[in-house]
């Protein structure tokens, strides 16, 4: 029987654990330009290793997603940080696992809202990117390089995310 994850909302305390959260709300700023614009700083952490890594700044327009989400596989990037930023207002699904001895551990589920963005720890397990409701561009700023930055795992059992939403 697939075991059910509640979907929780997305906050840095909540997240800190697998990554940031990029988002204006609740982040402090400083005036630039002359006063014209705020810069909300180093909002988190590109990491870039491996062999010739260097950081790459990507677009991706995905197709939606509905829930209940069944997630079978989750996936990592041991040489780099991964970060999605949407272009646009919508939601999107966060899934993340922790690790223990390189297997994933029941997935924790977050609702990114319109405005927040997440940026994945290297060596994270998360969900591929998930958007709800509509077809969602969003910018990607991760590692490029040599060497294989992608490790996948195929559960054993499938997860139900959200089964309950409302
Ligand atoms: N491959 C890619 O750009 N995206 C995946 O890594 C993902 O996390 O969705
Ligand atoms: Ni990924």
């Amino acid at each position: 029987m697939p075991q059910v994850v509640e979907i929780e909302p997305l906050t840095r305390e909540r997240f800190r654990e697998f990554g940031d959260v990029i988002e204006i709300d609740g982040n402090g700023s400083y005036s630039i330009n002359g006063g014209m614009a705020d810069r909300f700083h180093d909002l988190a952490k590109v990491q870039v290793g491996g062999p010739e890594g260097r950081v790459l700044i990507s677009m991706v327009r995905s197709r939606h997603y509905e829930l209940p989400l069944i997630v079978s596989a989750v996936e990592r990037h041991p040489y780099g940080s991964q970060a999605f930023i949407p272009t646009e207002q919508g939601a999107f699904l966060v899934v993340v696992c922790l690790d223990r001895q390189g297997v994933p551990q029941a997935p924790r589920a977050f609702i990114a809202q319109a405005g927040q963005g997440v940026n994945y720890h290297s060596n994270v397990w998360h969900g591929v990117l998930s958007p709800l409701g509509n077809e969602q561009d969003f910018l990607v700023v991760d590692r490029g390089g040599l060497g294989n930055n992608l490790e996948e795992y195929n559960f054993a059992d499938p997860y139900v995310i959200g089964w309950n939403t409302p």
